[in-house]
């Protein structure tokens, strides 16, 4: 589904964070990326998610040649990946579910969004995926009155709503407690295994990884040293990561 060729990034003037990099990701897979700080795991990230411009390299998702395509590769690239950042983006001033309807705001007629009144297809679709979440009954509430893994949720579900198709997570478990990063792992886990989301999610522990990614993708250096599925990494693996 997604099928990266030869992917370089350097960083004006000379920072070069990825190096020849060669990635296939099948829809629904959940893939783990680990590595040492600045072996270029947000960097990757940010390069599926158009959100930095690629050195060189070939992006294909599905039939479509995105780097091809120019303007209109990217815009399908944003319209179907959603990249969440470590702390994410939400107005703690208002409601989880008017959180979540933010990400219908593109398909929302001015006047619906200047009077505030929602469709209710929309507000049926966004109550729905807080149900799927385990969210229904903090739909209402305050996203400040959330706890970080609860948010971390919320920006799940809006990413959802808009119609994402690929997860892109930047460290979705920082600086929460060991429950709440398990319910964020499960929520991710089941919406690979169940809902064929792609999730593509940097970890810092690569046990998390291990546990509950169905594949681990190891970088150093900006190359890939360790791609694997279905198993632990080894000690040698480990050691080339330096993690
Ligand atoms: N905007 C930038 N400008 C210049 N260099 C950058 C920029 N962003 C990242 N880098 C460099 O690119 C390399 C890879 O950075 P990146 O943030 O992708 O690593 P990382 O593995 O995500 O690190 P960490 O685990 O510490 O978040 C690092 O050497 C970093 O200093």
């Amino acid at each position: 589904m997604l099928k990266i060729e030869n992917l370089s990034k350097v960083y004006p003037p000379s920072e070069t964070a990825l190096q020849q990099i060669d990635i296939e990701i099948e829809k629904g897979e959940f893939v783990g990326v680990v590595g040492s700080s600045g072996s270029g795991k947000s960097t990757l990230l940010k390069c599926l998610a158009m959100q930095q411009t690629w050195t060189s390299g070939t992006y294909r998702m599905g039939d479509h040649n995105i780097t091809a395509q120019g303007w209109s590769g990217k815009r399908k690239v944003r319209r179907e990946c959603a990249y969440l950042e470590q702390t994410p983006v939400l107005n703690v001033h208002r409601k989880a579910l008017k959180n979540v309807l933010i990400g219908r705001t593109q398909q929302t007629p001015l006047w619906r969004m200047v009077t505030g009144m929602v469709r209710n297809d929309d507000y049926m679709g966004a109550m729905d995926t807080l149900e799927r979440l385990g969210l229904l009954e903090k739909a209402h509430m305050l996203t400040s009155e959330l706890s970080g893994g609860e948010r971390q949720r919320v920006a799940i579900a809006r990413a959802l709503v808009h119609g994402a198709q690929v997860l892109l997570v930047d460290e979705p478990v920082l600086g929460l407690d060991p429950k709440s990063a398990e319910t964020v792992m499960n929520t991710l886990r089941e919406l690979a295994l169940k809902e064929q989301v792609t999730v593509i999610a940097v970890l810092h522990q690569v046990e998390l990884a291990e546990k509950y990614a169905t594949r681990v993708i190891g970088l150093a250096n900006g190359r890939i040293e360790a791609d694997v599925k279905g198993r632990r990494l080894l000690q040698t693996e480990k050691q080339r990561l330096s993690i």
